[in-house]
């Protein structure tokens, strides 16, 4: 067992050549050149590469430079001369001429008439924390600048960073959002599994990239860009997530208009025949996986030829126009309406029966037939409607509802036609209209005529 020495004083300089901070004892000379070295400990030497012999008896100046700070230096003389306790931290350099940051503290060492007879300093090597800060800081400043928006959690997803592009995107100062989950961002706008494909992908070590949609803290939604990646400590287990967004909103809505310019008739505003083909389509393979089916309706406008003859073409598309705002507003909201063609009209309904359907090409032909259009008058509509079969080709049901709707057109028009089941042509007219498409010269409506029995009939205005 090791003993220390017995008298005070050993103690203490053995204490002091062993600590592992630097103790420098100056002397408190004020004339000539100021304080000068009469101790420095092992620690000490070390720190500056002079050795003991080198510093004893030299102002503690020697290991001042270019970059110490001269206001602490200014603090520190004016402490030694009042005989205050001074503590600073300042840039030094080594024999080797290298600069280190110092963390240091001087006592005043009085004689028992009070008289300051030395300073007793204390240095610490801080370099190494002080380069550590600078790198941090420096990532900071860099995360800060970045103009993509960063967002750091902890492994319970609760917010530990969050950068000023981050504050931008999504309206939240970083006081608000620190704490948070950045559920608080979510918009209700993504299905459930969304969530759950990102879990799964970070617990598997990789990393997830996909396009959010997310609420900004006035209400609005914005599109991100956003990948997040999984950072693990030293154990392997996740400590934090790293989330970097770039806000796509602009592209995103400038490529929307482009689709929706593209997918629209200009003069009518409805879908236009490529974009029905895409919904057509899409219904079917819904159709096929959820086992519901649904209902096409062909329209196409009775006589529309005289129309254009009578009142010129500009009437004619009003009419067009007026037709499909009637139907817009005779259909439910989940239906898409289509410009077929030139004054054809084709309705796709999902999820309904084919009594629905029915019901719905009726309430279209006696919405058209009902309204009428500023300079022309009315007009009638003829119908051709049916339900997809299980297993039946999309053409297939066009057929048979381009049938249908040849039957009503055969049969007198202003009227709706079943499609005949089975893919036949056989087809079954539903249409009261059927019993009174004759209308007077007095209520000024279009006269529906057979196609084939009077091709000239007038055509009359309000
Ligand atoms: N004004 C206007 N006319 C159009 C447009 N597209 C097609 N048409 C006209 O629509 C008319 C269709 O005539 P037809 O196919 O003979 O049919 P209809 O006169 O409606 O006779 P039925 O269908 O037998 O009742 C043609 O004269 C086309 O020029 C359009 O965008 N604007």
């Amino acid at each position: 067992m090791h003993t220390f020495p017995a008298f005070k004083s050993d103690l203490l300089q053995v204490a002091l050549e062993q600590s592992f901070n630097a103790v420098m004892i100056t002397n408190a000379e004020r004339g000539g050149g100021g304080p000068v070295i009469v101790y420095c400990n092992a620690a000490l030497c070390a720190m500056t590469g002079y050795s003991e012999a080198e510093l004893l008896g030299q102002s503690p100046r020697m290991l001042q430079g270019p970059a110490t700070d001269r206001a602490v230096l200014d603090r520190l003389r004016h402490c030694l001369e009042q005989g205050l306790f001074f503590e600073g931290a300042a840039i030094n350099y080594r024999k080797n001429g290298e600069a280190y940051h110092l963390e240091w503290n001087i006592s005043p060492v009085r004689d028992g008439a009070g008289e300051i007879r030395y300073f007793v300093s204390v240095q610490r090597d801080v370099s190494e924390r002080v380069q550590a800060d600078q790198e941090r800081n420096l990532l900071a400043q860099a995360l800060n600048a970045s103009n993509d928006a960063i967002l750091i959690t902890d492994d319970t997803w609760t917010i530990v960073y969050a950068n000023q592009a981050c504050e931008a995107l999504t309206g939240y100062a970083r006081s608000e959002l620190l704490g948070q989950s950045p559920m608080l961002l979510r918009s209700g706008m993504h299905e459930p599994g969304f969530y759950e494909a990102l879990q799964a992908c970070l617990l598997r070590g990789e990393g997830f990239r996909g396009t959010f949609i997310n609420r900004h803290k006035n209400g609005s939604l914005y599109y991100a860009e956003q990948s997040i990646a999984a950072l693990h400590n030293s154990a392997g287990k996740i400590s934090h997530y790293v989330g970097v967004s770039k806000d796509i909103t602009p592209q995103v809505q400038r490529e929307t208009v482009l689709r929706e310019q593209a997918s629209r008739d200009k003069l009518t505003g409805l879908l236009n025949r490529h974009a029905g083909e895409y919904e057509l389509q899409h219904c079917q393979m819904h159709a096929l996986a959820s086992g519901q089916g649904f209902g096409v309706i062909l329209g196409d406008l009775d006589h529309f030829k005289r129309i254009n003859d009578s009142w010129g073409h500009r009437t004619g598309d009003l009419v067009l126009k007026s037709v499909a705002a009637v139907l817009l507003q005779s259909v439910r909201s989940t239906d898409y309406v289509v410009r077929w063609g030139g004054e054809e009209f084709l309705v796709i309904l999902p999820d309904v029966t084919l009594e629905m359907a029915q019901e719905l090409a009726e309430r279209i032909r006696s919405s058209v037939q009902g309204y009428s259009v500023p300079n022309a008058g009315h007009c009638s509509i003829s119908l051709g409607v049916g339900v997809w079969q299980l297993g039946e080709a999309e053409e297939s049901l066009l057929q048979r509802i381009d049938a249908a709707l040849y039957a009503s057109k055969e049969r007198g028009r202003n009227r709706v036609t079943m499609a005949a089941q089975g893919g036949g042509a056989e087809a079954r007219d539903t249409s009261g209209a059927a019993r009174r498409d004759l209308h007077t010269l007095s209520t000024g409506r279009w006269l529906a005529t057979d196609r084939g029995t009077q091709p000239h009939s007038p055509v009359l205005q309000t």
